[in-house]
C-alpha cells in the first residue's frame, strides 16, 4: 500500500477498464496472488494499458496494470484508498473454447468489448507465444520493454504451458526449456527477483538459473520489472515435495538437508562477493529489532490466536537488542529473503538450485533489498523442515530436528559459519518468520494455521529452542 503507483493513466484505457470493472471485482479477490484478501475492493484505476492484439480479430489481447482501491482496514464502507497495482493479461474472445474454461473472467456487457468473453490469457498458448516472441526479438510495445541477455539464445517455436500450481505470481513453461514468471503485484523500483539472479550470474554461481530475458516498463519516470524468463530445470522436484515424499515413507532426509545447507552457503558467499555488505552495530540493530517487534504487534492484532504468545515471543527480539548493547556486531548482506523448501529445486542429477528471489512479497521493496544477516534465510529453511514434519501424519519423531542439524552442518561445511553458533539471532529470525507465517496462513490457507502456531508455542515457551 505504501508503494502506490501515482503516474498518469493512459488516455486509451478508461472505457476498457470501466467495462471490465464488475468482472474484476468478482474475479480478482479469488486469485491466489491477490494480496488484498479480506478487504473489500471499492474501485479500480488504470495505470497503463497496452493493446497486444487488436480486439477486431478472433482474439483480442490486453496487457493492463491496474491499481485496486481498497480500504486500509477490513471494514465494509470504510474510506477507499488506492492500493496495490496488479499486472493482468486479458484475452477477449467471442466464445471461450472449453479448454480455457478455468481461465474465464466473465462476459462483458458494455464498452469496447461488449459481447466478448474475457479471460486470463496466460493460460492460452497464443498470447503466451506472443510474450516469448517479444522477449526473443527484444520488442518494444507501447511502454513495455522486452529485453534479453545477448549471450543467451531463445529458440523460436517452443510450446507454452501454464503452471497451474499455487503461486504468488504466474508462470508459463516453454518447451521445458524456459520458464517465464509474470509478477502480479507490481511495485516501482529494482526488483530483487531479477537483480539478484543477474548478480549471481555475473559471479558464475551455478546454484541459481541465470535470467535469459525480462520484461520491464518505465512509468512516470519509475522503472518496473514485470517478468523474468529463466532456464527451466528439467525434471526437477522441489524440496517441499521431496521432503514430504520421504516423510511419508518414514525416511531420513538429512543428506538432502545437508546438501541444501551447502547450496545456501554457496549462494550467500556469491551474493556477498557480488553486492555490498554492511556491519550491523547497535545503531543499525535497533531498527531491525523494532521491525520484528512491530511485525509481531501487527500480527497479534490481525490474528487473535497469536496474542497469548506475544510476551514470550518478544523476549527473543529483546535478547538480540541486549547483545547489541553489549557490543555484539553482525555482518549484513543481500540474501534470498523468503527461503523455504519450495524455493529449492533438485535436478535429476541431484544438484540443488535456489529460485524466487523476490523476498517476502508483502514487505516493501526497499526493505526487501536491504542487506540482512544470512541467518534470516537459514531460519526460513529451519522453519520449512518444521513445516514439513507437521504436514504429514503420522509424523516421524525427530525428523525436523535431524534435518535442521544437517542443514546447519552443510551450511558450515561450505564456509558459511555454523548458524548454531549464533542461537540468539537465529531464534529471533525463526520467531519473526513464524509470526509472518501465522499471518500468511490466516490470510491464504487458514487450515494450515496450526502449523506455524505449533512453532509459536515452542518459541514462546522455551527460549532455548
Ligand atoms: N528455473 C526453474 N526450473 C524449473 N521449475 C521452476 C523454475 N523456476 C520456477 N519453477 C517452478 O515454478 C514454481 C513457481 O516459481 P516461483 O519463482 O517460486 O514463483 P512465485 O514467486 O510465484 O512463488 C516453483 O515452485 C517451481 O515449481
Ligand atoms: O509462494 P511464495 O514462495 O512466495 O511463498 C509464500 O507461500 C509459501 C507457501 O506456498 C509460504 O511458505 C510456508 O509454507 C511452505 C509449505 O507450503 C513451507 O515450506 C514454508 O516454510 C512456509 O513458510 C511462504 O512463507 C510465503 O511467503
Amino acid at each position: 500500500m505504501s508503494e502506490a503507483v501515482t503516474h498518469p493513466v493512459r488516455a486509451a484505457g478508461p472505457g476498457l477498464l470501466a467495462s471490465l470493472e464488475p468482472l474484476l471485482r468478482e474475479w480478482l479477490p479469488r486469485q491466489r496472488w491477490f494480496a488484498g484478501k479480506g478487504r473489500p475492493v471499492t474501485g479500480f484505476s488504470l495505470v497503463a494499458a497496452t493493446e497486444l492484439m487488436p480486439p477486431g480479430g478472433r482474439l483480442g489481447l490486453y496487457h493492463l496494470l491496474v491499481q485496486v482501491h481498497q480500504p486500509l482496514v477490513p471494514v465494509q464502507g470504510a474510506v477507499s484508498a488506492p492500493g496495490d497495482c496488479y499486472q493482468l493479461l486479458i484475452g477477449a474472445r467471442e466464445a471461450l473454447p472449453p479448454r480455457l474454461a478455468p481461465a474465464l473472467i466473465g462476459h462483458v456487457t458494455e464498452g469496447p468489448l461488449a459481447g466478448r468473453t474475457v479471460y486470463e490469457a496466460l493460460y492460452d498458448p497464443r498470447p503466451a507465444d506472443l510474450l516469448l516472441e517479444a522477449l526473443r526479438s527484444q520488442a518494444r510495445i507501447g511502454g513495455l520493454r522486452f529485453e534479453r541477455d545477448p549471450g543467451q539464445e531463445i529458440r523460436p517455436g517452443l510450446v507454452a504451458r501454464a503452471v497451474t500450481a499455487e503461486q504468488s505470481n504466474s508462470s508459463v513453461i516453454y518447451g521445458d526449456t524456459f520458464i517465464l514468471k509474470l509478477l502480479r503485484r507490481i511495485v516501482p523500483g529494482v526488483n530483487p527477483d531479477l537483480e539478484l539472479p543477474l548478480a549471481l550470474a555475473r559471479e558464475a554461481c551455478p546454484r541459481v538459473p541465470a535470467p535469459t530475458a525480462w520484461l520491464r516498463a518505465e512509468l512516470g519516470g519509475e522503472p518496473y520489472v514485470l517478468g523474468v524468463l529463466q532456464p527451466f530445470v528439467q525434471g526437477a522436484a522441489d524440496g517441499w515435495e521431496l521432503a514430504l515424499r520421504e516423510l511419508a515413507k518414514g525416511e531420513d532426509f538429512s543428506a538432502e538437508a545437508r546438501a541444501l545447507g551447502r547450496a545456501t552457503a554457496e549462494v550467500h558467499t556469491a551474493l556477498a562477493r557480488a553486492l555490498p555488505t554492511v556491519t550491523l552495530g547497535p545503531a543499525q540493530l535497533q531498527p531491525l529489532v523494532d521491525g520484528m517487534v512491530q511485525r509481531l504487534d501487527a500480527a497479534a492484532q490481525a490474528v487473535p490466536a497469536l496474542r497469548p504468545f506475544a510476551p514470550g515471543l518478544r523476549t527473543a527480539f529483546e535478547a538480540v537488542a541486549q547483545l547489541g548493547v553489549e557490543g555484539r556486531i553482525w555482518t549484513a548482506q543481500r540474501i534470498h529473503g523468503d527461503l523455504h523448501l519450495g524455493q529449492c529445486l533438485r535436478s535429476p542429477a541431484g544438484q540443488w538450485t535456489l529460485i524466487d528471489f523476490e523476498g517476502e512479497p508483502a514487505r516493501p521493496l526497499a526493505e526487501r533489498r536491504m542487506p540482512q544477516p544470512v541467518l534470516r534465510d537459514v531460519a526460513g529453511m529451519l522453519r520449512s523442515f518444521d513445516y514439513a514434519a507437521h504436514s504429514v501424519r503420522p509424523g516421524v519423531p525427530g525428523w525436523a530436528e535431524t534435518c535442521r542439524a544437517a542443514y546447519c552442518s552443510g551450511y558450515a561445511e561450505a564456509g558459511g559459519g555454523d548458524p548454531r553458533h549464533d542461537p540468539v539471532l537465529l531464534r529471533a529470525y525463526e520467531t519473526d518468520k513464524a509470526v509472518y507465517e501465522v499471518v500468511y496462513e490466516a490470510r491464504h490457507r487458514p487450515d494450515w494455521l496450526p502449523v506455524p502456531l505449533s512453532a509459536i508455542h515452542r518459541l514462546a515457551s522455551n527460549p532455548s529452542t
